[in-house]
């Protein structure tokens, strides 16, 4: 999150959800979940309870936040029962870090599941593992086997020496919730320690923070999102990453002097879709980024684009639809109007930020420019016009490829779609960026965007068009710029 995030008070309100299809475009069984939502901050709230009271057992907790509903716990070949034997084995390492971070004081519990999903019976383990790897690469334990961890915990003195003492020299980026500097290892490698600061956090949210970010981002494994190497918890939280040679997109795209190539454009677009295909479709337990930012995309060498600063990110137990929370957190200009409005959580709102980001490569102008212009009002109409010469970054002249471009606004205009059941899920737009489905073939299929359904209400949806939609959007630029 940057300078520009946003927090607004939690809507009371009832959400009926609606089961839509999920990893195929048939439409799964239907049901309605009521979730009443206090005035309390149900996100920390049922976590803080769920902590103090279950330190033996939290390898077995089901939801990152501890939140979990009966009627989701039940999960495959990573099932209760191996997760004991999995604890023992390949815990250990979480505990000491969590022994480390003083258990009493930690208030979430998101890391926590990570055993508990990660644990795979043989079969399916083999079946994940990478090319170059092999049963070697695991801790096995009769019918199930966790894969080694390849990261490991630093000491302070460690990172000091990898960083000339955390000098200014090295200070490669500074977010709202920390400094990042570029360190090398003792093996040659190079690396980013990215120290969180979160002053104005109590030291308790700051660990539980930690935790959730650290315990999703060791739980992944793809070339298109944030790699980790390991963590410190000497005294400063640290998470030590993959370094990033490009920087960010962000900074490649709005402050260099440099023109960013539509073909460099068209590969960030692609990389980010399928890093997002992963979060959502082929993670153990589906994680929701909800902080997609220009900003938040790293390009690696030959800038292969990476998700990055899973700060903010949800799992989601597979029966869950969406999730809601408090407070609404996120950067301004990429926010879907369910999130913003209602805090709802699921796919569709990584979806929308993936689409202003597409418009963001497109215009080569920011979310929100400086003039608080958000670019989702600008371009909408010019999208739905096809008007591709006035979208298009003058600064690409005519140097793009057609083909491509036009494909990038198909995806991007659907991607921002108001109503979340009309965005295509990424595997769809995946799909249309590559050229093997047309926006039309995906809305023939799934009459509309595929995935899971998320209704406000049927009177909510009825009257909810792009004008009340741009409207909403408007007056909440107003109210977060004030
Ligand atoms: N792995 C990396 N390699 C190189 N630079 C990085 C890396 N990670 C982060 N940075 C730089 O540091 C900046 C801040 O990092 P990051 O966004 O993770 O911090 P944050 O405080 O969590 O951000 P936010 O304000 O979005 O919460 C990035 O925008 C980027 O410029």
């Amino acid at each position: 999150m940057n300078g520009d995030s946003h927090e607004a008070p939690k809507n009371e309100k009832v959400i009926e959800i609606e089961d839509g299809d999920d990893h195929e475009d048939q439409s799964s069984p239907r049901g309605v979940l009521e979730i009443p939502v206090s005035g309390s901050d149900s996100d920390n709230q049922s976590s803080l309870s769920r902590s103090l009271s279950s330190r033996g057992s939290s390898f077995n907790d089901k939801s990152p936040d501890g939140e979990v509903d009966s009627a989701t716990e039940e999960e495959g070949s990573g099932g209760a029962e191996v997760v004991n034997s999995s604890a023992t084995a390949h815990g250990l390492q979480w505990r000491n870090l969590v022994d480390n971070l003083k258990w009493k004081s930690i208030k979430r519990l998101s890391a926590l599941p990570l055993m508990a999903g990660y644990e795979l019976s043989r079969k399916s383990l083999m079946k994940r593992l990478g090319k170059n790897q092999s049963i070697e690469d695991t801790i096995e334990g009769g019918n199930w086997a966790v894969p080694k961890p390849s990261w490991r915990n630093f000491t302070l003195e460690e990172l000091a020496t990898a960083t000339d003492n955390f000098s200014s020299g090295n200070l490669v980026g500074r977010g709202g919730h920390a400094d990042v500097y570029k360190g090398l290892l003792p093996d040659g490698q190079l690396v980013a320690v990215k120290r969180i600061t979160k002053k104005e956090k109590k030291d308790e949210d700051r660990v539980g923070d930690f935790l959730s970010e650290l315990g999703i981002i060791a739980h992944i494994n793809h070339p298109n999102a944030a790699r980790l190497i390991g963590f410190s918890s000497d005294t400063d939280l640290h998470l030590v990453l993959q370094f990033a040679p490009h920087g960010s997109l962000a900074t490649l795209l709005h402050n260099s002097e440099e023109r960013l190539e539509w073909g460099l454009r068209f590969k960030i677009a692609i990389g980010i879709a399928e890093g997002l295909q992963y979060l959502h479709y082929e993670c153990h337990r589906r994680i929701i980024h909800r902080d997609i930012t220009a900003s938040n995309v790293l390009l690696m060498e030959d800038y292969q684009p990476q998700i990055s600063d899973f700060g903010l990110a949800k799992w989601l137990p597979e029966k869950w639809i969406h999730h809601i929370v408090s407070p609404i957190e996120g950067t301004f200009g990429y926010m879907a109007p369910e999130y913003f409005m209602h805090g709802i959580v699921h796919e569709k709102i990584d979806v929308f930020s993936f689409g202003v980001l597409l418009l963001e490569l497109i215009t080569g102008r920011r979310a929100v420019d400086s003039s608080r212009q958000s670019l989702v009002i600008w371009a909408k109409p010019l999208l739905e016009q096809s008007k591709m010469k006035e979208l298009v970054d003058p600064r690409l002249e005519d140097d793009y490829e057609i083909t491509e471009l036009k494909r990038v606004m198909s995806a991007a205009s659907s991607s921002i779609h108001h109503l979340p059941n009309m965005r295509p899920n990424m595997k769809r737009i995946v799909e249309i960026l590559k050229g093997e489905r047309s926006t039309a073939e995906v809305n023939q299929k799934t009459g509309g965007g595929g995935g899971r359904a998320v209704l406000l209400d049927a009177c909510d949806l009825d009257n909810y068009n792009s004008t009340t939609y741009l409207k909403d959007l408007n007056r909440h630029m107003e109210l977060a710029m004030e």
